[in-house]
């Protein structure tokens, strides 16, 4: 990737680059329990049906085994390891939310084959990434900002979000609909509007949740809107009622002549023979999944709501919702443990 990227396609045999993140936003569905196995498997089988880009880390970034999201099974830089070693053509990406991860974990990715560092911030606070993009350019690590929760900000407070990321060195900025909360003119105007502020000193990218069922149409909205990143996770593998799939994304991109380099036979192969024998259960758009997106909750935080509800004997369902009245954000999930408590109070 050149640092002054095309804005009509990505590079000149791809129209957009597609991430597959299975094995880092499918680690909240897993809890986080990725083996090296799993994750041989899985960067084995992507990266022969073509695709380019694979992340991969605990769900909540570098730094995010602990208590307070769920420790892993594997250490994640064993994991990034095993899949540079695994790829023949692929990247292998690791998001990093600054705070939870530092900057030797970052060091510490490279060091362990990683070539993409993907630094995510909630959408208004991009600011502290910019010592992160620092060091991942002078690293020689190509650069990608996520502004997560996007459809909590206006499209013109998102496109001065995305400013700042680009201003500090990041090459592509995503609009990241972390509740699956938007539908498609919401992500057009967002990503219209990135397009429009960044021009050619950054691109940008969609990262969609199949909360509403919209994954591929919001994706393609997004292209339409000039995104020329778009992550998706084989199978749906990912948080909430997972991420676009990107064997059907990739299918659609095929009939409508966009060009993503990815073998759509193999891929749905994949899927089904490799992606899915890993899951625990599908990732399904189901009452609590649904109620997300209707009301704007993180999708990480779904494996927590079942949790704590069934620790406190109150309902997921009513966690969710006061979730989304507080406007809880990514690193509040402490606070599920609070409404649970409250909950509980109540009915008794
Ligand atoms: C780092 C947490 C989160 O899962 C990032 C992401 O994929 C999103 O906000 O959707
Ligand atoms: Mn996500």
């Amino acid at each position: 990737m050149t640092d002054r990227p095309s804005r009509s396609r990505y590079s000149d045999t791809l129209d957009i680059r597609i991430t597959d993140s299975s094995l880092r936003d499918g680690s909240h569905a897993k809890r986080h329990q990725f083996t090296g196995e799993d994750v041989r498997s899985i960067v084995s089988a992507l990266d022969g049906a073509g695709v380019p880009v694979i992340e991969v880390t605990h769900g909540d970034g570098l730094g995010g085994s602990s208590f307070n999201y769920g420790f892993s099974k594997t250490p994640e830089q064993e994991l990034i390891k095993i899949a540079a070693e695994t790829a023949r053509h692929a990247k292998i990406a690791f998001l990093m939310l600054p705070g939870l991860g530092v900057k030797d974990d970052i060091r510490a990715a490279h060091g362990n084959g990683g070539r993409i560092c993907r630094i995510a911030t909630h959408c208004t606070e991009a600011d502290i990434s910019v010592q992160h993009f620092g060091l991942a350019r002078e690293m020689g690590l190509e650069t990608v900002g996520f502004l997560m929760m996007a459809h909590s900000t206006t499209p013109e407070n998102l496109a001065r979000q995305a400013r700042i990321m680009a201003d500090a060195g990041c090459q592509c900025v995503y609009v990241v609909d972390s509740a699956g909360a938007m539908v498609m003119d919401e992500v057009t105007d967002r990503v219209a509007a990135l397009v429009a502020e960044l021009g050619d000193d950054a691109q940008v990218g969609f990262h969609g949740h199949e909360n509403l069922g919209l994954g591929v149409g919001n994706s393609v909205a997004a292209v339409r809107a000039g995104a020329l990143q778009i992550d998706g996770s084989t199978r749906r593998l990912g948080a909430g009622a997972g991420n676009t799939p990107v064997e059907a994304f990739a299918a659609v991109c095929r009939k409508m002549g966009i060009r993503t380099g990815i073998d759509v036979l193999k891929i749905i192969d994949a899927a089904e023979d490799v992606v899915r024998p890993v899951m625990d259960d599908e990732c399904t758009l189901d009452r609590m999944a649904l109620l997300m997106g209707h009301a704007g909750v993180y999708s990480s935080f779904l494996k927590h709501a079942y949790r704590q509800a069934e620790r406190y004997g109150v309902s997921g369902a009513q966690i969710l919702l006061r979730a989304g009245e507080r406007r809880l954000v990514g690193g509040q999930e402490d606070q599920l443990i609070d409404i649970a408590v409250e909950l509980a109070a109540e009915a008794r």
